[in-house]
């Protein structure tokens, strides 16, 4: 379940992410064409969008490892076409995967980065992660002493998790992370993200292609199409704005019935149901759109030319 806290609106002092107008042309190719959106401390944000939507292209600009062609970027405090090695040390970036130091041991590799994150403690904030400490957290103890070339690809990837975290980041950027766990590993990873925000107060920002996981995880989800944002807001909210109908299943008489209502709040439907015959009626369900009936409806609009890039229904920018 995605936390109860889910809200995109934040205040002004909790902004970690400003993004306003955000452009990106690659040579004659325009990539992003006005990319508002903000995140506040503690939020997990999911980035969705089909194939070359511009995802990555977002998310290195905000790690500051690409230069945008137009827009204001404000990342925590700072734009982060100049941020220095303090603001980078307070950034955690989960990438594709660590293939270097393949001899090296999980404990020894994690040891050595987190001394370079030693100079960057603060009286709120210390770093690195206690090494043991951090093992646990990823699911890694048992793999301390494991050279690295001999882990298997989920705990490879939940190293590169570990790599991510060690300087206990204020803002966490994932790209696709779970690719590759099977499904105790992703369930785990899922608590983690969670005790990330909720404990540490981490910011965490993750590309996915997986609607569920989106869904479960983040408090809000940014859809990209076509280099523009249509749609931003929790999972309840997307459905509920893009459902043009809900489906209400019963059964009476040991016959199955499915009514849609395509107007307005199915409670009503429901209440009159129940009013006319409650005890003949079981098996009741209401289902509303899924995750995934949203990101289907909003992309074919976008792939249609049906949508021209106007604002997005459920833009929230912290300003
Ligand atoms: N360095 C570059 N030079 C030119 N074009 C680029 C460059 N990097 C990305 N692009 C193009 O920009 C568009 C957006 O790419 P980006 O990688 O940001 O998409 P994405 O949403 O992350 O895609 P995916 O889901 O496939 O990872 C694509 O059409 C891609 O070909």
């Amino acid at each position: 379940m995605p936390r109860q806290s889910a809200s995109g609106a934040g205040t002004k002092t909790d902004a970690v992410i400003e993004v306003h107008d955000l452009q990106m042309r690659y040579g004659a190719k325009d990539v992003l064409t006005g990319v508002t959106f903000g995140a506040h401390r503690g939020e997990v944000l999911a980035l969705l969008g089909p194939n070359g939507a511009g995802k990555t292209t977002t998310i290195e600009i905000l790690e500051g490892f690409r230069m945008r062609s137009a827009g204001t970027v404000s990342v925590l405090g700072s734009d982060p076409a100049h941020g220095d090695e303090a603001w980078r040390a307070r950034i955690g970036v989960v990438l594709q995967s660590w293939r270097d130091h393949g001899r090296w041991r999980v404990r020894e590799l994690l040891n050595y980065l987190g001394r370079f994150y030693e100079p960057y403690s603060t009286p709120t904030q210390h770093r690195p992660w206690d090494t043991d400490e951090l093992l646990g957290l990823v699911g890694l103890t048992e793999h301390a002493d494991q050279k690295i070339q001999n882990l298997s690809g989920g705990q490879r990837r939940r190293l590169d998790v570990a790599i991510g975290i060690v300087g206990r980041p204020e803002l966490i950027f994932l790209d696709e992370p779970t690719a590759g766990f099977d499904p105790h590993a992703r369930r785990e990873f899922h608590d983690l993200v969670h005790r990330l925000a909720d404990f540490e107060s981490a910011t965490i920002m993750l590309t996915t292609h997986d609607l569920a996981e989106a869904e479960k995880l983040a408090d809000r989800i940014i859809i990209l199409a076509d280099g523009h944002i249509v749609a931003n807001g929790s999972a309840d909210e997307l459905a509920r704005e893009m459902s043009t109908a809900a489906e209400v299943r019963w059964t009476s008489d040991g016959e199955r019935h499915v009514h849609a209502v395509t107007t307005g709040d199915p409670t009503g439907f429901v209440r009159d149901l129940l009013a006319t015959d409650a005890d003949a009626v079981s098996e009741l369900e209401v289902r509303r759109a899924s995750l995934e009936d949203t990101y289907i409806t909003l992309v074919q609009r976008v792939e249609s030319g049906q949508d021209q890039g106007s604002e997005p229904p459920l833009q929230e920018v912290l300003s």
